[in-house]
Parts: C-alpha cells; sequence; structure tokens
C-alpha cells in the first residue's frame, strides 16, 4: 500500500531547481535510498516532505491525505519523522533524558502532576527500551557532548524514532564515521525499522550502504529523479555511473577505502 506520494513537487531557490516536478511513491515497508551528487536536490525533498520547507508547487498525500499545507508538528503527528545530516541533540543532557524528551515531546500536553508521575515511570521505561534497541544503554547516563561520533548519530536516529514514525527520513546516517561504523550503524537502524515495521527513506554517499540496505533506490540529478529501481538494477544503469562517479559500468561502484 501507498504510504507517501509526492505529486509534481517543486521547490525552486531562484533559478536553481532544487526540486523539479518530483513525483515520488514509498509504499509501506519499503527500505529505499535516495542519492546524487551534491547539490542534487536530496535533502530539499526530504525539507519540504518533512514540512521544514514549503514548496513552491505539487503535493504531498501521506496516508491517502494532502498534507501539502500542514506543519512539522501536523506531519510527526501523522507519522512523518526524520534526522538531520547534522546531528539536532542536547549536548549537556544525557542520551536517557535526549530520548525521554523526544518522547515527551511526542506526546503533547500532561493534564495535571499525578498524570505527569504516572507518564515519567512510562517514559522511563521506553526511553531505556529505546536506548537498548539501539544499542546505546551503557551510555544512558552520558552527556550526548560525550559521546562518539557513531554513537551520536544513532542516538539522533532514536530520537526521530522515539516519534513513533511510520515513515522515518534519514538525512546521511552515517555521515562522519569510519567504514566499520557505518555498518555498525546501519545494521542496528536496519533492525529496529524492519523489527517494527517503519518505512525508511535514507539520504546516503556511500553506495555500499545504498546497496547493501536498500530495497529501492532513487537517484536525484539537479532537482528530478534522474531513475530509480533495485539495487542490480541501479548498479548497471551506466547513466547512473556517470552521474554519481563521472564513470561508468558496475565497476565503479565498489567502495574506495
Ligand atoms: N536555503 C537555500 N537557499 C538557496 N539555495 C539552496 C538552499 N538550500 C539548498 N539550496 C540549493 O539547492 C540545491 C539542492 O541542494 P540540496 O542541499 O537539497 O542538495 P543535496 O543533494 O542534499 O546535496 P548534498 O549531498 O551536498 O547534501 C543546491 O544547489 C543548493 O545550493
Amino acid at each position: 500500500m501507498t504510504l507517501l506520494e509526492t505529486v509534481s513537487l517543486k521547490k525552486y531557490f531562484g533559478d536553481t531547481h532544487a526540486v523539479d516536478d518530483v513525483n515520488l511513491t514509498i509504499a509501506e515497508g519499503e527500505f529505499i535510498s535516495v542519492v546524487g551528487p551534491n547539490g542534487a536536490g536530496k535533502t530539499s525533498l526530504c525539507n519540504v516532505i518533512s514540512a521544514h520547507l514549503a514548496p513552491d508547487s505539487g503535493k504531498i498525500i501521506f496516508k491517502g491525505r494532502d498534507m501539502t499545507h500542514s506543519s512539522v508538528i501536523e506531519r510527526v503527528k501523522a507519522g512523518i519523522a526524520r534526522s538531520f545530516q547534522l546531528v539536532n541533540l542536547f549536548d549537556d543532557l544525557t542520551a536517557f533524558d535526549n530520548v525521554a524528551l523526544a518522547i515527551f515531546a511526542r506526546d503533547g500536553k500532561i493534564r495535571n502532576m499525578a498524570a505527569l508521575a504516572d507518564r515519567d515511570r512510562e517514559v522511563t521505561i521506553e526511553a531505556d527500551t529505546v536506548l537498548d534497541q539501539f544499542g546505546l544503554a551503557s551510555k544512558r547516563n552520558e552527556p550526548a557532548r560525550g559521546l562518539a561520533q557513531g554513537e551520536r548519530k544513532l542516538l539522533d536516529v532514536a530520537l526521530a524514532y522515539a516519534l513513533r514514525p511510520n515513515l522515518l527520513f534519514l538525512d546521511e546516517p552515517t555521515s562522519g564515521v569510519s567504514t566499520r561504523e557505518k555498518d555498525k550503524i546501519m545494521d542496528i537502524i536496519a533492525s529496529v525499522v524492519r523489527g517494527e515495521g517503519i518505512t525508511a527513506a535514507i539520504i546516503e554517499h556511500d553506495m555500499d550502504v545504498v546497496f547493501k540496505y536498500s530495497n529501492r533506490i532513487v537517484v536525484m540529478h539537479q532537482g528530478a529523479i534522474l531513475a530509480q529501481g533495485t539495487p542490480d538494477a541501479i548498479r548497471n544503469n551506466d547513466d547512473v555511473a556517470m552521474i554519481l562517479l563521472g564513470s561508468s559500468g558496475p565497476d565503479a561502484f565498489s567502495r574506495k577505502e
């Protein structure tokens, strides 16, 4: 079943066509990657889908509802959450407090102090479960600023996950970490999203990560979708290799350390 559909979506910055007539459909349960050279429009597309940017024209349909003009909060409530290229943590708070705050933010208003105390117990259990799912239980009481880069990336994804989305959009979840850590981070993310039946879309530059974890790859170039298909189809698409790596053929995609 279709979860998200963009219809002729456009976002221009002056003469720059950051998102140019994008028709993207994401089905429930998919794990897609959005790839493309720097400036292709990947983050702009994500920003428009999450309401961090308003489109110039086009539509965003989520769960069959037209959400084009809805706010970030309305989209989070509907089930769209995203993480950012640069992690967005409260650095002085512990890993636990970061997750607990995301859970409280998701729930909104609390009626009275008794309700707050009850909720506090539930949130503690839920936040500890989330930390455990993301392999961060042993870092529970450490301030976010003291965590290693890979742990910070995971905590950032955990905050988006704590919003209980149906669609989780992750902007470069493995940027700035070593190749070995990338696989560890992606194994954890893939296991959580698949285990919970969450639909995921990641923006990613490392094609080994993209080929390993995606069911479908969407290639953007100059704001538009240049190609999309299974990892095998994209691996063997010479136009895609030319655009992404400036060379042709499947060998262009082997990881270079
Ligand atoms: N706020 C903005 N104001 C003006 N131009 C912008 C703005 N945001 C993005 N752009 C431009 O829109 C185009 C698409 O940028 P975007 O960041 O979406 O690409 P990207 O594919 O995510 O790139 P990268 O892989 O480098 O993150 C680029 O030419 C960029 O300079």
